[in-house]
């Protein structure tokens, strides 16, 4: 039965990112049971099903019940899936991509010309319901399909929807894998303060509350991020060595190379994937 609200939801490919959604969407009141996934991966299927309550079957099975098909595979299998899948969306689900770098071009041309697909890069805090996704859509996309991708994706984080569909790269860059670069600082933190004679647990406890104090703290002040910063630094004091010794290391041009090479990354992703 449709429901505008939540719509029949079919997950092809069942890991990480899936798993980080279907969890944000289910706490977040959408109904289990118009949830339904598939992976290659029985046991692991299996889990999410007993972990969130929602329904499984295979591929074709999911994508025909269902009104969006979120197609959550590595890139590098979404070829052979999706040009398997095509038989099972003749009747013209809206279609989600989550994968990095496969362009809306390669996805029509292995879904069919005229399906409607959005390319949404989202990150794994959707699982707690502090995601980031950008969002961009075709142009077979509707207006009420449009909103049924903010509706899903708002439901687990923000939303940014992008007009040029080259700049998912650089989302990819600044959000769907910024998390691991947050991840990285604070293993580094944790490990200094170990370092520096704290015992493990407590330097964890510090740096991840830091971590979560600093983040809530941005979100909601009206100063930007660098103010912030300043009126952490007294002049001539503690922080503003530390960020001295940051910036003689570079620590900016650092993280411009590696989110290039991120964003490089999910071109030659589509480059080489997509034929
Ligand atoms: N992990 C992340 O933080 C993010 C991932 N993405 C994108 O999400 C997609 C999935 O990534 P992850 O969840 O991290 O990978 P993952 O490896 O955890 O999940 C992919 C799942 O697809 C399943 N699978 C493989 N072949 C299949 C087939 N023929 N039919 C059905 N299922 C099949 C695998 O068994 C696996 O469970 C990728 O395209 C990635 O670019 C996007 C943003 C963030
Ligand atoms: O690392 C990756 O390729 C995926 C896409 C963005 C985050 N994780």
């Amino acid at each position: 039965m449709s429901n505008t609200q939540h719509p029949q939801l079919a997950f092809i490919g069942a890991g990480n990112m899936a798993r980080s959604i279907i969890g944000g969407l289910v706490q977040e009141g959408y109904p289990a049971e118009r949830i339904r996934a598939s992976d290659l991966n029985h046991d692991a299927l299996e889990q999410l099903s007993r972990d969130f309550g929602i329904g499984t079957g295979d591929n074709a099975a999911v994508a025909e019940w269902a009104e969006v098909v979120v197609l959550a595979v590595k890139p590098q299998v979404m070829k052979t899936v999706t040009e398997a899948l095509r038989p099972s969306l003749a009747h013209h689900p809206l279609l989600i991509s989550i994968a990095a770098g496969i362009d809306g071009a390669s996805l029509s041309r292995w879904l069919g010309e005229d399906q409607a697909i959005v390319r949404c890069m989202p990150n794994t805090p959707a699982l707690v319901k502090t995601g980031a996704s950008g969002l961009h859509a075709n142009r077979h996309t509707s207006g009420a399909q449009r909103e049924q991708a903010e509706q899903i994706m708002g439901a687990v984080g923000t939303v940014q929807w992008l007009d040029d569909e080259p700049l998912m790269d650089a989302v990819t860059a600044v959000s769907g894998s910024g998390p691991a670069y947050f991840f990285l600082v604070m293993e580094a933190m944790i490990d200094a303060g170990v370092q520096q004679g704290l015992t493990r647990e407590a330097a964890t406890e510090l740096t991840l509350q830091t971590a979560l104090g600093a983040a809530t703290l941005a979100r909601t002040s009206d100063v930007g991020v660098d103010e912030l910063r300043r009126r952490v630094m007294s002049p001539g004091g503690t922080t503003e060595a530390a960020i001295e010794s940051f910036e003689r290391d570079g620590l900016r041009d650092t993280f411009q190379r590696a989110m290039t090479a991120c964003a490089e990354r999910s071109v030659s992703l589509a480059k080489a994937l997509g034929q």
